[in-house]
């Protein structure tokens, strides 16, 4: 039996399918390989290289992984959910309408931060001009915090080949959003013949059965260039119960210039005197607003961490 790397470009679950480097999905979908994992191993995630030992012509068992260059992953009570892995950025999609909720926004920039890959904000439904003043009051902070913000409209072309198109072009792209924000328009207007690729995959992952669920990349072209998006299903949640205190501030853009400079050593930026955090917020420079998320998130680890033991 031989042993080959392979590329992890799908997983539902615990199944996962590989492509050998030279394939790629928009050419070589009959070239799929379905993983299985050894023993209970897990931790697997799309844009994975794999060593796999081949089974048959397509099947393979994992064993083992090559060294990631970054992995973005979210974390449940005692679990790690890994997204992808080797990605350049992670692109999240809010909307006009339905409100997208800034708390998900905030919690998955810090996963963002602590995994160390770049962010991209694409407000979507840019169309729906009633709503569209409120969406950009509310995002209207971010790009003051670093993270580039861009203004499209799934089904106005032009948008997306003016606004989004040139930042996918070359780089693998983690897409992702909740629910609604029109994450689907978005994949179906980029990737030609999505649907039929999906039935395909979805009957070599799954056994026919009909899923979206699943996470997976596609290789695409953009201007001439090769680039990778990685789909992913819609969020209504998004832990961070493995983080700890220092790994949170250090993730707020905003903290980290006041971070080190409080009276205390242990300071919790609570109610403490001479507090750095707190002398920021009363000059204006941290929001009362991202204040409160961060005290929602220590309260949230204390509480996992009390849980624990
Ligand atoms: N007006 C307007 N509607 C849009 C736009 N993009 C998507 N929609 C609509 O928004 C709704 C949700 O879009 P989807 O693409 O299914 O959203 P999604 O984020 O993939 O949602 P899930 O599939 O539930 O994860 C659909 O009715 C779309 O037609 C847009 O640019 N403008
Ligand atoms: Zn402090």
């Amino acid at each position: 039996m031989s042993t080959t790397v392979l590329r992890i470009v799908a997983s539902y679950g615990h199944q996962f399918l590989g492509l050998p480097l030279d394939k790629r999905t928009d050419t070589d979908a009959t070239a799929y390989i379905q993983l299985v994992t050894r023993g209970k191993k897990q931790g697997y995630a799309v844009g994975d290289w794999v060593n796999v030992t081949l089974t048959s012509d397509n099947q393979g068992a994992i064993e083992s992984i090559n060294t990631r260059e970054n992995h973005f992953y979210r974390s449940e009570f005692n679990k790690q959910k890994n997204l992808a892995a080797n990605i350049d950025q992670v692109a999240i999609v809010c909307a006009t309408e339905p409100a997208f909720s800034e708390e998900l926004l905030g919690r998955a920039l810090i996963c963002a931060e602590v995994a160390e890959i770049d962010v991209l904000i694409i407000l979507n439904k840019i169309d729906v001009l009633d709503k569209l003043d409120a969406a950009r009051e509310t995002l209207s902070l971010y790009p003051k915090l670093g993270y580039p913000l861009i203004e499209v409209a799934a089904k106005n072309t032009e948008s997306l080949k003016a606004e989004l198109i040139p930042r996918l072009a070359g780089k693998t792209t983690l897409l992702m959003g909740q629910s609604g924000m029109g994450k689907s328009s978005l994949i179906n207007a980029l990737i030609p013949d999505v649907q039929l690729k999906t039935r395909e995959i979805s009957s070599v992952l799954n056994s026919g059965k009909h899923t979206t669920t699943f996470t997976r990349l596609f290789d695409c072209s953009f201007d001439g260039e090769a680039a990778q998006i990685i789909d992913s299903p819609g969020f209504e949640q998004f832990g961070m119960a493995q983080f700890s205190h220092s790994q949170v501030q250090h993730a707020m853009p905003e903290f980290v210039p006041h971070l080190g400079k409080c009276r205390f050593n242990n300071c919790a930026h609570i109610r403490e005197p001479q507090c750095a955090i707190l002398e920021a917020i009363e000059a204006g420079t941290i929001t009362e607003n991202r204040y409160h998320f961060y005290l929602r998130l220590v309260e949230q680890l204390n509480y996992y961490d009390n849980a624990r033991y």
